[in-house]
C-alpha cells in the first residue's frame, strides 16, 4: 500500500546532480533543490553564475548533461517531448524576463490567455472569455481591452498579460526568470504587489531566478546562492540575508557586486 502520509510531505520537485556545461564553461554544476508545494524558491547570484541556465535546464528549453529533475515519481528530463510540451502549457508555467518571449503578440490580449486555456483542454468560447476577462481584470488590465493585441499594451501591461496567460491554467509549479526585469521601478513595484498577492492566494510554488536582493526578500520562503554555476548557501530567506555565511553571500547582500 502507498503511504500517503509520505506523499504529502513529499517535495514538489526534486533535482538532483543538474549539470550543464558549454564546451570547457560551467554553466550550472551539480544542482540539487527541492521545492516544496506553495513555496516560492528564491535563485540569486550574480551575472553569469548559473542562474539562467538552471532554468532553462528545468524548463527544457536546454538539455541538461546530466541529473534529475523529478516531479510525481517521474523524471521530466526524460519525458518524450509531446508530454514534456503538455506540462509546460499545463502544469508549469514559465513567465519571461521579457513579455513578448512569453506572449503571442499578434494575438489579442483575450486569446493569449483563451489559447492557454485550451491547451489544458477547454473547449467552450464563452467560457474561455469570460475567464479571460476575469483574469485580465484580476492582474489590473481593463477587460475592456480583451481584443487588443499586447503590442498596445505598456511593458507593465504586457507582463501582467503574461502573467494572466500563465496563471490560467493554475500550474502547480511556475519558473520566473527575472519577472520584474527591464521595468521601471515604479512599475516593479506594483508588479511585485500583484505577484505577491497572487502567489498567496494561489498557493503557488514558484522558482524565482533574479540578481535583485529586494525582489526576493519580498517573494522567496527559500533562497539559494549560485556562484560559478553551483550552490554556495541555501536557507530561509531571512536567515540568508541577515545572517549569510558564505562570503560570496556577503558580498552580494551588500550590493558589492555588479548585477
Ligand atoms: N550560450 C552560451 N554559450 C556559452 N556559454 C554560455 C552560454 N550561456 C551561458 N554561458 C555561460 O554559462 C555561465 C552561466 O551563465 P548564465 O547565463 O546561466 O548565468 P546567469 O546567472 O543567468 O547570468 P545573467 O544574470 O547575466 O543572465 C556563464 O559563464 C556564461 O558565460
Amino acid at each position: 500500500m502507498e503511504n500517503t502520509q509520505f506523499q504529502d510531505d513529499a517535495p514538489l520537485l526534486k533535482v538532483r546532480g543538474l549539470t550543464r556545461s558549454y564546451w570547457a564553461r560551467t554553466g550550472c554544476a551539480e544542482v540539487d533543490l527541492d521545492v516544496w508545494p506553495g513555496e516560492v524558491l528564491g535563485i540569486v547570484g550574480e551575472s553569469g553564475s548559473g542562474k539562467s541556465t538552471l532554468l532553462s535546464c528545468l524548463a527544457g528549453h536546454l538539455e541538461a548533461d546530466a541529473g534529475s529533475v523529478v516531479q510525481g515519481g517521474e523524471d521530466v528530463l526524460r519525458l518524450p517531448e509531446p508530454a514534456r510540451r503538455r506540462l509546460m502549457r499545463t502544469d508549469w508555467a514559465y513567465i519571461h524576463q521579457h513579455a513578448r518571449d512569453g506572449l503571442r503578440m499578434n494575438v489579442s490580449a483575450g486569446g493569449n490567455v483563451g489559447e492557454r486555456m485550451m491547451a489544458g483542454g477547454a473547449r467552450h468560447y464563452g467560457s474561455i472569455r469570460d475567464t479571460a476577462a476575469d483574469w485580465l481584470q484580476r492582474v489590473e488590465i481593463d477587460p475592456a481591452r480583451i481584443d487588443d493585441r499586447p503590442t498596445a499594451f505598456s511593458g507593465g501591461m504586457q507582463q501582467r498579460l503574461q502573467i494572466a496567460r500563465g496563471l490560467v491554467t493554475a500550474p502547480k509549479l511556475v519558473l520566473m526568470d527575472e519577472p520584474t526585469g527591464g521595468l521601471d521601478v515604479s512599475v516593479q513595484a506594483r508588479l511585485l504587489d500583484l505577484l505577491r498577492g497572487l502567489v498567496r492566494d494561489m498557493g503557488l510554488a514558484v522558482i524565482l531566478v533574479t540578481h535583485d536582493i529586494g525582489v526576493v526578500r519580498l517573494l522567496a520562503d527559500r533562497l539559494m546562492v549560485m556562484r560559478h554555476g553551483r550552490v554556495v548557501e541555501a536557507g530561509l530567506t531571512d536567515r540568508v540575508l541577515d545572517d549569510p555565511q558564505h562570503d560570496y553571500t556577503q558580498l552580494l547582500v551588500s550590493s558589492v557586486l555588479p548585477a
